[in-house]
């Protein structure tokens, strides 16, 4: 498995989080934590469950203020924006749900036309279908148009959520374990897609994973969640190769176990 090119440091930034702090009561999740997320490049969030992966994302998408701290999200300042701009901030990151969140009731043409429907409404039918048979056909399911979610593999469920996803064509995409519950080889087609996603629509993205396949093949970075901050960040093989005390559990479980 051949590791993807490190982001060139000079890229411009679609997402600074500078000093993030965020506690529950008593307990703080985040600590003056400090990512960057570069243009074209699929950032890799690798933690333990609990660490605050989940409150990370609903932090840059506005969904959670921080206590302290700043997140510059496609060049705006989430806590200072005005709600209506906020709304139209969000639609430019698009969010992968781990469930896929499809709607049991509507077929795939419906789940992915829904999108449009609440937020374009501007669009014709024949946009609509356009944009609908262009996502099917980037997630490789142009026949299942007309299925019902319960006549797909989970494996399908997710690449029709993230066709769902992608229909607004967002700048920045957050994918929350994306092969989360997926065999192997699904998994592999996963990141493949993950991976074409990134070429053909020119995204950023965050990946939140436990699955160091899924964090080799599709990362251009790694960035680790740990002690509430991201201390440890570099490529993989940075990451992995160094006997890291609190990164070498994640490769032995994912490799050796
Ligand atoms: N709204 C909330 N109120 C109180 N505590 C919360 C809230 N949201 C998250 N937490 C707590 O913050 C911590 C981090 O949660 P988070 O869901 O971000 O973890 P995670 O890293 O995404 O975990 P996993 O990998 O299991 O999904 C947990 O201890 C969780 O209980």
């Amino acid at each position: 498995m051949i590791s993807k090119s490190i982001t060139n440091p000079q890229s411009e930034k679609v997402i600074e989080i500078k000093g993030l702090n965020k506690a529950f009561g008593a307990y703080q999740v985040l600590e003056n934590a400090s990512l960057d997320l570069y243009k074209g490049e699929n950032l890799v969030v690798l933690g333990k469950s609990g660490t605050g992966k989940s409150v990370l994302i609903k932090i840059i998408v506005g969904l959670l203020s921080p206590d302290s701290g700043s997140v510059i999200a496609l060049g705006q300042k989430i806590d200072e924006i005005s709600y209506p701009e906020l709304l139209k901030l969000r639609l430019r990151i698009g969010f992968s749900f781990q469930n896929s969140a499809l709607y049991d009731s509507m077929t795939v043409r419906e789940n992915l036309e829904f999108p449009l429907v609440r937020n374009e409404r501007n669009k014709s039918k024949t946009e609509v279908n356009a944009l609908v048979e262009e996502m099917l056909d980037a997630v490789g399911l142009s026949q299942t148009i007309n299925q019902m979610p319960s006549e797909l593999s989970g494996g399908q469920r997710k690449r029709i959520g993230i066709a769902r996803t992608l229909i607004l064509k967002p700048e920045i995409m957050l994918y929350d374990e994306p092969t989360a519950g997926l065999d192997p080889i699904t998994s592999k087609e996963i990141n493949k897609l993950i991976n074409d996603v990134q070429e053909r629509y020119h995204t950023s993205a965050i990946v939140i994973t436990h699955d160091l396949t899924c964090a080799k093949e599709v990362g251009n970075r790694v960035a680790m969640l740990v002690d509430r901050r991201f201390d440890r960040q570099g490529s993989f093989d940075e990451i992995f190769t160094t006997g890291d005390k609190q990164a070498q559990p994640f490769f032995d479980y994912n490799f050796i176990q």
